[in-house]
Parts: C-alpha cells; structure tokens; sequence
C-alpha cells in the first residue's frame, strides 16, 4: 500500500482512496471567515484553561513529513467548548516551501508560512491517546498561526537550533533543558475560533474540536529555514515541504468565535 504524503501521487486529492472519510462533513482544515462565525457567549462564560508542565527531557522527532515533540507531563486544558479535562500528547507543524504558504487553516483565504498543532486527547473519557483518536469528542487541537518577524521565537529557538539533530527520518533526541510547551502559545489564547472536525491527516478521523487562535506567533525567517531543512528520509532525501492540506467545505457546521 503506497504511503500517503503530500506529492503529486500520494497527496491529500489521493487520500480518499484509503481513508474514504477524507470525503466527511466534519473534515478539516477549513477557510476562516470571521464575518461567519457566530460569536457564543458560552465559550467566555466558562473560559478556555490552560495548566501546562514542564517537560524535563522532551523528545523531538522526525517522523518523516513533520516535526513532533511527545509529552509525558500532565499537561492539560479544559473549558471554551470542551467538556472535561483534554490532556496534551504531542505538538508538531506545518509548513510551506516558501512564505507565501504553509498553514492548513487559513484566514479569509490567506495561508500563513506555518501552522503549531498542540493535539490534546480527552483524558476524562478516555483512557489514551489511541482509544480517543476516533471518538467524536476524543480530541482537541489548538492551531496557531506562524507569522514572520525579524525577531526568532524564543519558545520555538529551544527546538529550531536543534532541528538538524532531527534532520532525517526517524531520527529523535531529547530537548535536555526543562520546556514548558506553554512558551508556544500566543499572549492571548481568549480570542480564538472554534468547530468540529477531523484530523488532518491520515486516517482523518473526525474527532477533533479545534481551536484556532487569533493572535499568531512571531518567527524569524532563519526558524523556518530550519524546518525547511528537514528531510522526509536519509541524507539526500526531499526536504520536508508544503506538508499541509489545503481547506475543505465547512458544509453545515457551525464556526463559532469567543470574541466579537
Ligand atoms: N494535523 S493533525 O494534528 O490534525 N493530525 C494528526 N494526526 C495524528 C495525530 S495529530
Ligand atoms: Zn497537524
């Protein structure tokens, strides 16, 4: 079975073959509208928390079409539109050949260079990971804009000066120094779009109540060299690019907004 990706023969127009609910209702990403969402009261009422812990030796990998970092720490969010306590598993991104692309969600249409990915699996239900991912309040995923600045994050630095220690497939180390993943969030996580949909990639499981932050992160364009000089395998392979797939319908579903 040829492995899915993001080139012409295996990318996400492909998908659908192997994963026929890449043709869903609740897939994602989508196109954010702001004039759409329906601003909810409700989501400030109970506001969006967030209690991360640091990681005292976080590991970094390759997995060979991105960039993930694995949590033990009990680290976990809860409120907005999430009912019980999610518990963080695992952050990675998304990223473009060039600036001008890279997020899968996008904003009014317009992609940003990169896309966090912050995946929380429902720890009052579920007892993993593996067992939430394909439930329909299994998951929820903070996504976070990547904008370019002249300054580098200072968050993101901690990983960026060590990416080519990661630099081919399967390769992973640990960040020795204590993280706290709560370095990558944006200053204000109270203004954020929220819906139901999926995974966004294989096997696209249509699990995830996704929170997309309206205030993006600032890197520098040094930082997105860095993951541009990923690789998908061994010395000498592609470099790991446009890892992202492109909006789908938001169909009937309802974007909701926790600010005006
Ligand atoms: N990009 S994403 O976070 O929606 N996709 C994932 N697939 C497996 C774990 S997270
Ligand atoms: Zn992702």
């Amino acid at each position: 079975m040829a492995t899915w990706g993001y080139g012409n023969d295996n990318g996400p127009a492909t998908w659908v073959k192997s994963f026929p609910v890449a043709a869903g209702t609740r897939q994602s990403p989508i196109d954010i509208v702001p004039t759409a969402a329906k601003c909810d009261t409700k989501l400030t009422e109970n506001p969006l928390t967030v209690n991360y812990s640091p990681e005292p030796a976080m590991e970094l990998c390759n997995p060979g079409l991105s960039v993930k970092a694995n949590i033990k720490s009990k680290s976990v969010i809860k409120g907005g539109p999430l009912e019980g306590e999610y518990k963080l598993e695992q952050f990675h991104l998304h990223w473009g050949s060039a600036d001008k692309q890279g997020s899968e969600h996008t904003l009014n249409g317009k992609m940003f260079p990169a896309e966090l990915h912050l995946v929380h699996y429902n720890a009052t239900k579920y007892s993993s990971f593996g067992e939430a991912v394909d439930k329909p309040d299994g998951l929820a995923v903070f996504g976070i804009f990547l904008k370019i600045s002249d300054k580098p994050h200072q968050g993101l630095k901690s990983l960026t000066d060590v990416l080519s220690e990661v630099q081919y497939k399967d390769k992973s180390i640990n960040i020795k120094q204590e993280y706290n993943p709560v370095c990558l969030l944006p200053d204000n996580i109270n203004k954020y779009w929220t819906y139901l949909g999926s995974l966004t990639t294989p096997p696209l499981c249509e699990s995830v109540t996704w929170i997309v932050f309206e205030e993006p992160i600032e890197v520098s364009e040094d930082q997105m060299k860095a993951f541009r000089a990923l690789c998908c395998g061994e010395c000498g392979s592609a470099p790991i690019v446009d890892n992202y797939r492109p909006p789908l319908p938001l169909g009937n579903r309802q974007l909701r907004a926790s600010f005006q």
